[in-house]
């Protein structure tokens, strides 16, 4: 029985689903071809065939992925448990599909009966029967796959299930999963039609018949079937149309730009060799393909203005007056344009105070003092609101572009040292080009990438150029071609909450207003005027007392105005650093919650140049707090438990990922807790430092902890003599230099990126550690402001054996969330005041002398998820950066200590040594895993070997040199060694 069942349609129903087939004319496969009028017969009757349009047509909607939804029904999507279930299933499908496959070649035929009968009969029965080497099940998948498929092609998908899985499994991929899918999908069906074409041209009168029937497996259903359709079609165009589709494929696979067809050595060349292009500033090819979307908005950020109101010109004053004529009672309106302050107008009863009607009062809008001249002395005071809006946002005009490649990278782009080389090539170097995926070195401490050795001695040569390329003047250096296709987050990725607005009454700031007045009334303090500024949280009341009054009473009286408020989290500013009021901040009855994307997306945070920009919130007026962590230079964080640390921290690193290239800023992340950084593991491979022989990138382990901060010292350390021999100040300067390719990489130079170092909760790390952390962290905090390593450390317990007097010294600028006594709160601000905030990123901002209350804005852990997968799923590093490597607990080398004792050596020191000369690699890490040592005692293994005359010297993040080039030598030395 003919085994290509799916040209027989009334014995195939199931086969060909329920579509109705034109009534003749495809030949079988086996069968001789028909002549080409007859093979126009079926289109023909498909045309004259009843449309199922009768059946209205359902109409379209757009696709809504419920992306914000995946916590919830789609949540185990996001269990590891799942992907590795799910990664390690598609690993072995396609194993599995590969053996059914390859077995279908030798057993296909044989299987052909067993496949029909599988439906008339049980499965087991039917598979006692296949000569399949994966039973019934591999020889359906290969009848489906091959036979009904894409005929051989059917090979070419089983990478895309291999890659899936190794991506899900792994996290990363070996190359570009998007290539992958985007060659074998091509491939499978171009090949299979081309193949469908070739058995049908042997279906000619005058070729034996069976032999396109024997090769019918080539092409399979699906090549078949499209090569016969585009036979009657376009008869001997399918060839070249084939050829056309694969042309095109390859020119955009491939990103062919240019067709050197050998042209004449006289012409120019159309792009320029990559050192002219160093050497005439001119971007690489991926800068010149890239989008010009990139160029517009080098943040991907897309803003949207979703806020009507305008500035209030001077002459809008009449219309002002209206609204907040008509706003009467309503809520109070915040306006736009902090420069009009809706002065509320207000005549007063006669015996002080503001009568209960003033809000039926006509209200006016001039500034304060206008308004304050305008209105006849009162017997009481003045009462007016001000109201800030959140400063107006503003669409970037054209800055600096930003790469972003669409395009693989050519080998001729290898050549540009502007960008690092691949550390390997997952093809052939001969090949044309290296799709995108691949991974990139992180430059070594010389600066320059290291070469695959395995890449063979076409790579060398590239090297050559390189190297002659060197000492060419070229053009500037750009970090952030480490990863020309890296996007920075988009604000999207944010949750939107519309548009904020202060939910403050009218009534709510007169009742207040009246409460205060009274109060101070009774202990015998008069007022000359009130001012309210209405904010996120609180509202502050500014007042001025009459002459004579003294601050310090009105200061005593904080817990009766909160009595007569009845509100919790009263704070009284006395008085207002350059103001000359007093001013009383209570909370507001409703609180508003300043989302992160509200933030985000303002002017000041777009805009900024800062070097490392955190935009916390909103200040009381409303504007966008943002402030730079490079000037702060370090900054300490406490609140009670609950009171929006986590948050805080979480903003602070969300805005700095926003604003920052991953070649630029890499940080420390340390989470005794465990549970609240964890999150960021995903984006290791492009925003994370750890040490090299740590699996986890976030440090939770505290004794990890202690090699961390040491190494940090080092960094620190080596960056300073960097500095040193560059003859600069700071890392600004350093990096501009070497942007400028004014420092030799050769001689040791570098670019530098900024290391931010997070801690979550020191208190644990006090406790446990104590002086081992504490010394470091204030060796870092005194030191490394100039050379860009930052820390933020952040804690519940602000007692004074948390947060210590060297400690406290230096780290100048401070943040508190709510804390619970008077007693935590002057110690970590040096004043009262974090003991009455209100919760919920309610905070005080603490920089010298200075203290400012700011609503934090407010980040979902989905939002953070969503931002670390975004960056995370994007071509990083191929490990996270490395700090150095601390040797011994001693934080380095102590080989040529004269008092060295061999009665002191480690039982396993002839084993170390053996290991390392083996692997001529002298590295401690190599002897943690080797000999599955810890940390300390490898540490002090490499210290008896260099001591021994093993390895060399302490060489900071690279490996030690291996003294002794063979076993032999060594096993002779060990013998004269002391016992
Ligand atoms: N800026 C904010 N705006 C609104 N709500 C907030 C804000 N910050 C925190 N919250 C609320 O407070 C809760 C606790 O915040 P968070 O987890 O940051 O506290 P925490 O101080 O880190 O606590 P812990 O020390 O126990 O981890 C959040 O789940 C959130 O509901």
């Amino acid at each position: 029985m003919a085994k290509n069942t799916y040209k027989q349609p009334a014995e195939t129903p199931a086969r060909r689903g329920n579509e109705p087939r034109p009534a003749e004319p495809r030949p079988a496969r086996n069968q001789p071809r028909p002549a080409a009028p007859a093979a126009a017969a079926p289109r023909e009757n498909r045309r004259n065939e009843p449309k199922s349009a009768a059946a209205p047509r359902k109409e379209r909607r757009p696709l809504k992925l419920p992306v914000f939804q995946l916590g919830g029904l789609f949540g185990f999507l996001r269990d590891r448990r799942f992907q590795l279930f799910l990664g390690f299933f598609l690993l072995f499908s396609s194993i599995y599909l590969t053996i059914a496959f390859v077995s279908f070649l030798f057993t296909g035929h044989a299987d052909q009966s067993v496949i029909e009968s599988v439906g008339r009969t049980s499965l087991p029965e039917a598979g006692q029967e296949t000569g399949n080497w994966l039973g019934v099940v591999g020889a359906l998948l290969a009848e489906w796959l091959i036979q009904d498929g894409f005929g051989v092609a059917a090979f070419a998908l089983i990478p895309i299930v291999f890659f899936l899985g190794y991506k899900t499994v792994f996290r990363r991929g070996i190359v570009s999963f998007s290539y992958v899918l985007a060659l074998c999908l091509f491939s499978s069906l171009w090949l299979s039609v081309l193949l469908g074409y070739v058995v049908l041209s042997l279906q000619s009168p005058g070729i034996d018949p069976t032999l396109a029937h024997s090769l019918d497996f080539l092409c399979g259903g699906i090549g078949y079937e499209t090569a016969f359709w585009l036979d009657s079609l376009i008869g001997w165009g399918t060839v070249l149309l084939l050829a056309f589709l694969l042309i095109s494929f390859v020119v955009f696979f491939f990103n062919i730009t240019t067709l050197n067809l050998g042209s004449s050595p006289d012409e120019p060349a159309e792009e320029p060799a990559p050192a002219a292009r160093r050497a005439t500033n001119e971007p690489a090819p991926w800068a010149v393909d890239a989008p010009s979307h990139a160029d517009d908005n080098p943040l991907g950020l897309t803003l949207r203005d979703t806020r009507t109101p305008q500035p209030v010109a001077a002459d809008d004053t009449d219309d002002t007056d209206d609204e907040l004529e008509e706003a009467d009672m309503a809520p109070v309106p915040v306006r736009t344009g902090a420069v009009a302050s809706a002065a509320l107008a207000t005549a007063t009863a006669a015996g002080g105070g503001l009568a209960a009607g003033a809000a039926t009062l006509p209200l006016s809008v001039a500034p304060v003092a206008a308004a304050a001249a305008a209105v006849p002395k009162p017997s009481g005071p003045s009462f007016s609101i001000e109201v800030a809006e959140p400063e107006p946002m503003r669409v970037p005009a054209a800055p600096a572009a930003v790469a972003s490649v669409p395009t693989p990278l050519s080998l001729a782009d290898l050549a540009d040292d502007s960008a690092p080389l691949p550390a390997s090539l997952p093809l052939p170097v001969a090949a044309p080009a290296v799709t995108a995926g691949l991974s990139f070195e992180v430059e070594d401490a010389t600066g320059k990438p290291e070469l695959d050795p395995s890449a063979g001695p076409d790579m060398a040569v590239i090297a050559e150029e390189d190297e002659e390329a060197e000492a060419m003047p070229t053009g500037e250096y750009d970090p952030t071609l480490d990863l020309p296709r890296y996007q920075y987050p988009t604000l999207e990725l944010l949750n939107d909450y519309g548009q904020a607005k202060a939910q403050v009454t009218k009534e709510e700031l007169e009742a207040n207003k009246d409460r205060i007045v009274e109060t101070l009334g009774h202990y015998g303090i008069n007022i000359a005027s009130i001012k309210a500024t209405i904010g996120p949280t609180v509202t502050l009341y500014e007042i001025v007392p009459d002459a004579g009054v003294r601050i310090s009473k009105i200061k005593s009286l904080e817990d009766d105005i909160a009595l007569s408020l009845a509100a919790l989290g009263i704070r009284i500013i006395a008085p207002i650093p350059g103001k000359g009021t007093i001013g009383i901040e209570v909370p507001n009855a409703k609180k508003e919650m300043v989302s992160i994307r509200s933030v985000f997306n303002t002017d000041k945070f777009i805009s900024t140049e800062m070097d490392l920009p955190i935009a916390f919130g909103r200040t009381i007026t409303n504007e966008v707090f943002v402030v730079d962590l490079a000037k702060m230079p370090h900054l300490l964080m406490a609140g009670a438990t609950g009171q929006g640390k986590s948050v805080g921290l979480n903003v602070i690193l969300a805005s700095l990922i926003y604003k920052r290239h991953p070649s630029q800023l890499k940080f420390v992340l340390v989470d005794p807790k465990k549970v609240e950084l964890s999150i960021f593991n995903k984006i290791e491979r492009h925003f994370l430092a750890k040490l090299p022989d740590t699996e986890e990138p976030i440090i939770t382990d505290t004794k990890k902890v202690v090699n961390t901060l040491n190494s940090l010292c080092m960094e620190m350390d080596k960056r300073y003599d960097l500095l040193k021999d560059a003859g600069c100040r700071n890392l600004k300067e350093y990096n501009r230099k070497f942007v400028e390719r004014r420092l030799n990489p050769k001689k040791g130079h570098r670019y530098m990126p900024f290391i931010v170092l997070v801690i979550d909760e020191l208190a644990d790390l006090m406790m446990t550690a104590g002086k081992e952390v504490e010394t470091p962290i204030a060796r870092l905090a005194q030191l490394a402001r100039a050379i860009g390593i930052h820390l933020i450390v952040a804690t519940q317990r602000p007692s004074v054996n948390v947060i210590t007097g060297i400690i406290k010294a230096n780290f100048p600028c401070r943040i508190s969330f709510k804390v619970t006594s008077k007693i935590d709160s002057r110690t970590i601000l040096d004043a009262g005041g974090a003991d009455q905030l209100i919760g919920q990123g309610d905070m005080l901002i603490s920089q010298g002398s200075d203290i400012i209350r700011v609503q934090c804005a407010f980040i979902d852990t989905p939002e953070v998820d969503r931002l670390c997968d975004f960056v995370g799923e994007q071509q990083g590093y191929p490990d996270a950066y490395h700090l150095p490597e601390v040797v011994g607990e001693s934080g380095g080398g102590n080989g040529d200590s004269d008092d060295f004792n061999p009665a002191d050596r480690d039982a396993m020191f002839e084993e170390a040594a053996r290991v390392i000369v083996t692997h001529q690699q002298g590295s401690t890490s190599l002897i943690q895993r080797r000999l599955k040592l810890g940390y300390n005692r490898a540490g002090r293994l490499i210290d008896q070997l260099e001591h021994a005359g093993i390895v060399g010297p302490f060489e900071g993040s690279k490996a030690r040199e291996v003294l002794i080039p063979d076993e032999y030598s060594l096993e002779q030395l060990l013998n004269t060694l002391p016992k």
